[in-house]
């Protein structure tokens, strides 16, 4: 099982949500609402050259299955020099073969926590650091399928998942992402308080005094902060988030 090591800084993870081989930000995460931002590739290595030591990249066709872009995020992750997160559709052994077999540092698993549970734990056991949860939530519940399906409570699934030995949770709060409204602190608080395990952050993040504020969490066990829509708006840059949490 794996422990909470506190880091010396809030981890920062800039996010490339891909759709149609395009990045693109949603709001609410509802399909539909996306505003494009051009190749993923080159939105990566924006990140990546301005400092970041992780990214978060989302298949988002996979996660709303509406196809893949496979092929692509293959692409960008073998680009990386840098750590990254992979979610979206990974949902079965095919999927979490792919996934991995890309070389990314982790896999993070959204409706498969819900939705079968015993292949879940089954991975939690084969794969261990490799593999957080996504636990994405309107309120306590969590939502599934492209965040259009209820999924169970948020506490109970946590309780069944730390029992399982799963290493770390991406907790986003739904009514937030991209809103730029602000972090759910309570959320994260409440979840930090559940489970000894790393939280990492997303949704809402709009400024740098966002960040300083979930930064403040670290010591309750928050890990790492996702950064999506603020930088694309260029609400600040990357290099003043990386300096704002050090
Ligand atoms: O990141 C988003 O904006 C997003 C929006 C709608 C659905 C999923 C989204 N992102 C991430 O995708 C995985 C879930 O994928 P799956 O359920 O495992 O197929 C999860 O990490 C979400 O945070």
């Amino acid at each position: 099982m794996t422990s909470r090591d506190t880091p010396a800084a809030l981890e920062l993870l800039p996010a490339v949500d891909v759709r149609d081989g395009q990045a693109v930000r949603l709001v609410h995460g509802e399909s539909g609402t996306e505003t494009g931002y051009g190749d993923p590739l080159d939105a990566a290595l924006t990140w990546q050259r301005a400092g970041a030591e992780w990214l978060h990249l989302v298949d988002l066709d996979a996660a709303f299955g509406t196809g893949d872009n496979r092929a692509r995020i293959g692409e960008v992750v073998r680009s990386m020099d840098i750590k990254v997160e992979l979610s979206g559709g990974i949902r079965d052994d095919d999927s979490l073969a792919a996934a991995l077999a890309t070389g990314c540092t982790r896999v993070n698993l959204g409706t498969a926590a819900l939705e079968s549970p015993e292949w879940v734990a089954k991975v939690i056991a084969e794969h261990g650091e490799r593999v957080a949860v996504g636990l994405d939530v309107r309120g306590t519940t969590l939502r599934g399928r492209g965040w259009t399906r209820d999924g169970g409570d948020l506490f109970e699934t946590l309780a069944r998942l730390d029992a399982e030995g799963c290493a770390r949770y991406v907790v986003t709060d739904i009514n937030k992402d991209g809103t730029l409204q602000g972090p759910n602190l309570r959320l994260l608080r409440d979840v930090c308080a559940a489970t000894d395990r790393p939280v990492v952050a997303s949704g809402g993040v709009s400024s740098l005094d966002d960040l300083r504020a979930i930064a403040t969490l670290v010591p309750e066990g928050v890990e790492g902060a996702i950064v999506g829509k603020a930088l694309y708006a260029k609400a600040f840059t990357m290099e003043e988030a990386l300096e704002a949490v050090s």
